[in-house]
């Protein structure tokens, strides 16, 4: 059943308590409670997802950060490294998480970045060929909705047709398309194409896939948790957040964490619930970790000075923060044929959702570019320690829009053209920390991605920027004459794109790594391979905080199939646990 209030309640136990009803969540909400036998309950802080057009339209996704009630509205601390600025933070609030209001690209990561999870957790069963029976199951490919013909755009034999998740293809040409793959064939040194970035070799220019299938977006709650509502062993209470975990009793000197407390505002009463076997922390990368540190797991001198008892010292907890700085720039060109009439003409942008709404065509059915490249900067790491963990793991990404896009919020300009080129840094060396302002569980928590304080991510973005300008002045893209546009006019020395970066950049909001697993001998591991948090019983996490490396790639479709596998990882230990 759904509820939304604690008080509401008819059973306050249950084999599993799940935290966080977003992109991992779902998917052990949905697997855990497919055994009939298993009681779960789910519980999420923000509200439901079904029926906000706002969450469904690919191509307006942006303004869904500015809607308070579906985000967590934080902000990063003052970025020394970014001249001082803040920077707006978006996480879901609501039914599917970051899933319900990301931008919907679905990158599976490389085979190089899972090989790594496997190496430094000892852990096998997190490498490529591992894991990629995980990234099958996630998915149902759908057809794109114009119907084009697909050959030469992907490789369907590594795809999946029976998941509840719809990655597809660009459902509306763009005019970019073209002019994108002609640079492949001019200059495939530097820009060679990649029939399928989703092989496990990541690099090249390549055709978007991305979770909008059947022009809608596609998230975990419309995928895995929607359809399930029914199950009568499933309990999901939404507008109600979890505001400690409980230890519950003993194991010799192991804490037992089997206890969640609930409530639905600051002065809402406080509600206790209980999972027989497991509570699982699918809050992500920055609430899971707030979590742990309120219910007094992390570092105990941390904790004292707030004046919260530990329950586990363990020191990794809200470190190891990684996250992608990214970068909007823009080029005047001489087009009449982008979309920034879009935002420019509301008749035409009524008509454009007019379409959308009767038939799921049209420009609204796609996030943004239809191509985009991750490449290699070798250069750049030449006699330097390379950050990515290794040949198939992209430095940075390039993603060409054939409209102004800014994320500083400049709205697009009352005349001319644009084409944009969002930059990334994808394999980042910078680390970061989310710590506690306070002990009260409805303060926001202090997130540092610490962006560009490692040297080399400035760097990375200055070579992304100058392969931008590249791409730009290739043949296929001559006649548009393209001219940098706004602070980048000003920008051509490395110091002066480096200056450029710092004042410009911000996040792709890929917050991983906050509670990583590992090795019993990594002090700072707060998990082990199997998610379980070390030095406790009853407690495991899963979602985007349990990276030890930042995936290169967005990391939706990695966090599905982490948590596939880490369903599939409960599921026998239950057994193993009732044959006992
Ligand atoms: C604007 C934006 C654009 C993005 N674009 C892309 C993209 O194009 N492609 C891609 O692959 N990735 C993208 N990402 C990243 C991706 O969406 C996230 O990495 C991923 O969804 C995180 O999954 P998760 O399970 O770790 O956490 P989430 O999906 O964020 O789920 C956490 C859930 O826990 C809930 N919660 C938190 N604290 C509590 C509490 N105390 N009690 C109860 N509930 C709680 C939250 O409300 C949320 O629903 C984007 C993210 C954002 C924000």
């Amino acid at each position: 059943a759904l509820y939304s209030n604690p008080a509401g309640l008819v059973k306050h136990e249950y084999d599993f308590v799940i935290v966080g009803a977003g992109t991992a969540g779902n998917v052990i909400a949905n697997r855990l409670s497919a055994d009939s036998n298993v009681s779960v309950l789910l519980v999420e802080a923000g509200g439901n997802d079904a029926g906000l057009p706002a969450l469904q339209i690919p191509f307006t996704a942006s303004t869904v950060l500015s809607n308070a009630s579906l985000i967590w509205n934080y902000t990063t601390s003052p970025q020394k490294a970014l001249n001082g600025r803040v920077i707006a933070y978006q996480r879901g609030r609501v039914l599917g998480g970051s899933s319900s209001i990301n931008f919907m690209f679905y990158t599976r990561g490389s085979r190089d970045d899972f090989d790594r999870f496997a190496d430094v957790t000892g852990d096998s069963g997190w490498s490529w060929g591992s894991i990629f029976p995980y990234m099958l199951k996630i998915e149902n490919f759908t057809t794109p909705v114009d119907h084009h013909n697909t050959s030469g755009q992907f490789n369907p034999s590594i795809h999946g047709d029976r998941g509840p998740l719809r990655p597809t293809l660009p459902g509306f040409p763009s005019s970019l398309d073209q002019r994108v793959l002609a640079t492949t064939k001019v200059d495939p040194e530097r820009f060679p194409f990649n029939l399928d970035v989703n092989s496990g070799n990541t690099i090249g220019m390549t055709w978007v896939q991305s979770t909008t299938g059947n022009g809608v977006r596609s998230s975990s709650a419309t995928g895995y948790l929607h359809p399930i509502l029914g199950r009568p062993n499933l309990d999901v209470l939404i507008d109600t957040q979890a505001t400690r975990v409980l230890q519950t009793g003993s194991r010799g000197s192991i804490p037992i964490v089997r206890g969640v407390e609930l409530a639905n505002g600051v002065s809402g009463p406080r509600v206790t619930v209980h999972a027989h076997h497991e509570v699982i922390l699918c809050a992500g990368a920055v609430n899971t970790p707030q979590l742990m540190l309120l219910s007094g797991i992390g570092n105990k001198h941390d904790l004292a000075s707030l004046g919260i008892s530990t329950v586990i010292h363990s020191p990794g907890v809200g470190q190891n923060l990684q996250d992608h700085p990214l970068l909007a720039s823009a080029w005047s060109v001489n087009s009449n044929d982008t979309l920034d009439g879009i935002s420019r003409n509301a008749t035409l942008a009524g008509e454009i959702l007019e379409q959308w709404e009767t038939s799921k065509t049209g420009p609204f059915v796609d996030t943004g570019g239809n191509l985009f490249a991750w490449l290699r900067l070798p250069s750049i790491f030449s006699g330097k320690r390379d950050p990515s963990a290794g040949p198939t793991s992209a430095h940075v990404e390039i993603i060409p829009a054939n409209e102004f896009i800014s994320f500083s919020g400049d709205p697009t300009p009352a005349n001319g053209s644009y084409v944009s080129i969002i930059t990334g840094v994808i394999s980042p060396a910078s680390r970061g920390s989310v710590t506690l302002r306070s002990a009260n569980p409805f303060d926001t928590p202090v997130i540092d991605p610490g962006f560009f304080t490692n040297e080399l991510d400035v760097a990375a973005m200055v070579g992304a920027i100058r392969t931008s300008s590249a791409l730009l002045e290739t043949g296929p893209w001559k006649d548009l004459a393209a001219r940098p546009f706004g602070l980048l006019e000003n920008a051509t020395t490395d110091a002066e794109l480096a200056e450029y970066a710092r004042n410009s950049a911000s996040s792709f909001w890929h917050p991983t790594g906050t509670v990583k697993m590992g090795t019993s001998s990594d002090e700072m591991a707060v998990l082990d391979s199997k998610l379980r948090v070390k030095g406790a019983e009853g407690l495991r996490v899963v979602d985007a905080s349990v990276f030890p490396f930042i995936p290169a790639s967005h990391p939706q479709a990695p966090i599905y199939a982490i948590a596939e596998r880490a369903a599939d990882i409960i599921r026998s230990q239950l057994y193993e646990r009732v044959g006992e």
